[in-house]
């Protein structure tokens, strides 16, 4: 698949401030792309140097073949970006908006059929001022479509959102996607980066630390099984601690918790169902996109994050 973003060796500082120490990565044509980092990693001036709206100091980027600076009328055209909260006067209606817009491209999207796409049909006339923060947020999505970029880019998508709106907007990102258009998601939700993005570049501090798809990257990171369950009877700690494949057993209260690699919890089972022991409520934590992080970064990451995910097995 052919490029349609290329960032070479790209650096920039703000003062003493170095944001981007040395970024490089290259989105391909018609995938979802995430940038995932905590805050302050660089992730925001990255994608506002792609996007023509800061200078880098040093480092190449090319979007589509065109030079962010150089051609940046050119550009616009074709680049999608996603306006801040803030960026709309309060009373501005969504219709006038969209097709205020939709006046400023050559071969713009038809901007009412984009609205009711976008589940804003009723909200032609409201003021922008009086839309909840998931309209906003799919008026500026429809605001980034409505030049019909290939490429469009998405900053802090779903910040703010209920897990409902937050879900749509997901919903709504995978249609857009399905239509052609590549996407750049700027993300500190890694739930978000697991569901939507095809590839992950993981920034930290101003650098790239890895780039690989959601299941490469927890793949990279060997995190035992957790396996918890509460025995139907007492047993011996003896008939697990002695699997290979087990490499720990606590109790807490009436709970007991093994971890062990991948083969852990068919070793666990057999011996428990052959010793007659029932493991109720047993449930497996896998590793996470979120163990990922943190093993390859050392930081926790910010707040939105869900836990390890947490999967029921059958009893
Ligand atoms: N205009 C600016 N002037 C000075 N420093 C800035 C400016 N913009 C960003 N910075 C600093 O540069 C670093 C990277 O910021 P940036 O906004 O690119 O990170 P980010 O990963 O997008 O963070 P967030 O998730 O919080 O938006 C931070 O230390 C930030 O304080």
């Amino acid at each position: 698949m052919p490029a349609v973003i290329e960032v070479q060796n790209l650096h920039k500082s703000y003062g003493d401030t170095v944001a981007v120490d040395d970024v490089s990565f290259t989105v391909e044509e018609g995938e979802i792309f995430g940038i995932l980092g905590p805050n302050g990693a660089g992730k925001t001036t990255t994608v506002e140097c792609v996007e023509g709206l800061r200078r880098p100091d040093r480092g190449e980027i090319s979007v589509l073949g065109l030079d962010p600076r150089r051609d940046r009328a050119e550009l616009t055209e074709r680049l999608g970006v996603q306006l801040q909260d803030g960026e709309l006067p309060d009373r501005l209606r969504v219709g006038e908006a969209l097709a205020l817009y939709s006046s400023f491209y050559r071969a713009p999207a038809d901007w009412r059929a984009l609205m009711d796409s976008l589940g804003l049909g009723s909200k032609s006339s409201t003021r922008y001022g009086k839309l909840s923060g998931g309209q906003k947020q799919r008026l500026s999505i429809a605001l980034a479509l409505i030049g019909n970029p290939r490429v469009a880019v998405l900053d802090e998508l779903t910040t703010g959102l209920d897990p409902q709106a937050r879900r749509d907007t997901w919903q709504l990102i995978e249609d857009v996607r399905s239509r052609g258009v590549t996407i750049v998601l700027v993300t500190h939700f890694m739930e978000e980066a697991e569901r939507l993005c095809d590839r992950i570049a993981l920034i930290d501090t101003g650098r790239v630390a890895v780039v690989d798809t959601p299941a490469g990257l927890t793949e990279r990171v060997q995190i035992e099984q957790r396996i918890r369950f509460r025995p139907s009877v007492p047993f011996d700690d003896s008939l697990l601690t002695s699997l290979p494949d087990v490499t720990g057993v606590v109790h807490k209260g009436d709970v007991v918790m093994v971890t062990g690699n991948d083969n852990a919890l068919n070793a666990v089972t057999s011996v428990l169902a052959r010793n007659n022991v029932v493991a109720r409520q047993l449930r497996v934590e896998q590793a996470s996109l979120e163990d990922a992080f943190v093993a390859l970064t050392g930081r926790q990451p910010e707040t939105g994050q869900h836990p390890s995910q947490s999967r029921p097995t059958q009893n």
